[in-house]
């Protein structure tokens, strides 16, 4: 099994591209079901997450066609991938696949629209909570499904003449069961209102690609979505949004190692609070034509408090990283999480190099040290393990983070693009 090696202490200086968002990609990708044209998608990074969707959606009969044109800058790896489902030529989505990767279950939207039936596995809970699926069974049963739990799948069936557009206001915000109602939405017959929506980038990046198809999506990016449902959806071409969670990943490791860094490919309007966030923390942050530059020159980092929440608030996906970039400010801070109950598997991970942080309920209290030092930690999921690279980059001596799947899940080669800038940051394989 791979692992990172890092040897901390240099600052980074230079270039950072900044990929397509993987959370973006998956709907996007999973939304290719919807029609019998060709979806074209640019921008799509090269992934482990992708890839596997790749193999789930074949099973599907969408044909996954990867057009190595390598894109502008030299170094990118940023792919257009074209995706054709002239049939569906299966509705089960099965346990083994859905239990490897949770977005997988969005194809429930999709199958049950455009077929009118489907068996999905229900995908289980994960390191960072249970993430239960009751708000899309809620939602799709609004639209007319008939949603029963059998043997750990859900069955689901459209009424005869398929889902019919309706009223529902989720209790809570969610990203992935807005993304499955507002794609079941799009073939539904009459006017779907969906209230308190998620208002992540990410959703309004599929409703733009959904319009593009034909679908007559208005509202995403605030909290009341209304879909008119249309008959059929057509192909078209569409560039996936860029990933702000890389994005933010990359400045908070600038902000903890030093130096000055420009990220390219990216929009910081995508990750204002973020940025405000690491503003207040002594970064320096300004916008570039295609990014942004941030540096961290001599002065220390200060404590800043957090509180995670749905877009546009701080998000969960950047928490553990501004956790790591905390355990060396120059205070006391806290980091509260409010959208996953376990999403502090990094904590004990970061105390081998040397932090001190104590956890009370959903709160972590932040003391800052003057000094990390370098130590074997393992990787639990995707973010927490890009928390201990940072973490690395300003520990003395050597860290390896080990588990190094969860990082592949989520950021296209890390090593390098960090190398690049300095760091020492090396993939060891086992
Ligand atoms: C592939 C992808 O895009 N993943 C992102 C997506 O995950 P995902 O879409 O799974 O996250 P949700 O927004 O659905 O989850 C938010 C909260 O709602 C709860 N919930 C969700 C559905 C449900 O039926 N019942 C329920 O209680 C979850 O357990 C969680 O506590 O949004 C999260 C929140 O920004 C991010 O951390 C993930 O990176
Ligand atoms: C939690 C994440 O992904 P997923 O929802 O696929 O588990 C993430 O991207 O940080």
């Amino acid at each position: 099994m791979d692992r990172i090696r890092i040897v901390g202490g240099n600052e980074l200086n230079g270039i950072i591209p900044i990929s397509g968002a993987k959370n973006a990609a998956l709907p996007l990708m999973i939304a290719s079901l919807l029609t019998s044209d060709t979806l074209t998608l640019e921008n799509v990074p090269h992934l482990a997450d992708v890839e596997l969707l790749m193999r789930i959606l074949g099973n599907h009969g969408v044909d996954v066609a990867v057009n190595g044109r390598r894109e502008r800058q030299e170094d990118s790896y940023a792919r257009t991938i074209h995706f054709t489902c002239r049939t569906i030529v299966d509705t089960t989505a099965s346990y083994e696949l859905v239990s490897k990767m949770r977005a997988s279950f969005w194809v429930i939207g999709p199958l049950l629209a455009r077929e009118g039936h489907c068996r999905v596995s229900l995908p289980g809970g994960c390191a960072i909570g249970t993430r239960p699926v009751d708000l899309f069974i809620e939602g799709l049963t609004a639209l007319g499904a008939t949603m029963e739990i059998d043997a750990g799948y859900i069955n689901a069936k459209a009424p005869a003449g398929g889902l019919i557009g309706a009223r529902y206001t989720f209790p809570k915000v969610s990203v992935g069961a807005t993304h499955v109602m507002m794609m079941a939405a799009t073939l539904a017959r009459g006017t779907t209102v969906i209230g308190n929506a998620a208002r992540e980038p990410e959703v309004v990046d599929l409703a733009n690609c959904l319009n593009a198809m034909g679908a007559k999506i208005t509202g995403a990016g605030t909290a009341t979505i209304t879909i008119e449902g249309v008959t059929s959806l057509s192909g078209a071409r569409h560039r996936v949004l860029p990933d702000r969670i890389e994005t933010g990943t990359y400045a908070m490791a600038v902000a903890m190692a030093g130096g000055d860094v420009v990220l390219e490919n990216t929009d910081t309007s995508l990750l204002e609070t973020a940025l405000e966030t690491l503003r207040r923390a002594g970064a320096e942050i300004s916008s570039t034509n295609n990014g942004m530059r941030i540096r961290r020159n001599g002065a220390g980092i200060k404590p800043v408090d957090i509180v995670t929440d749905p877009f546009p608030g701080f998000p969960t996906d950047l928490q553990a990283q501004f956790m790591a970039l905390m355990t060396r400010s120059s205070g006391i801070s806290h980091v509260t999480e409010t959208i996953f109950e376990n999403r502090f598997m990094h904590v004990q991970e970061l105390a081998r190099l040397g932090a001190r942080i104590s956890l009370s309920g959903q709160t972590a209290k932040i003391e800052g040290v003057e000094r990390l030092r370098g130590a074997p930690v393992m990787a639990t999921d995707l973010r927490a393990s890009v928390s201990l690279v940072i973490a690395g980059l300003a520990a003395e001596g050597e860290t390896t983070v080990s588990r190094v799947y969860h990082l592949d899940r989520g950021f296209e080669r890390l090593e390098e693009k960090l190398t690049r800038c300095g760091a020492v940051v090396e993939r060891i394989s086992e």
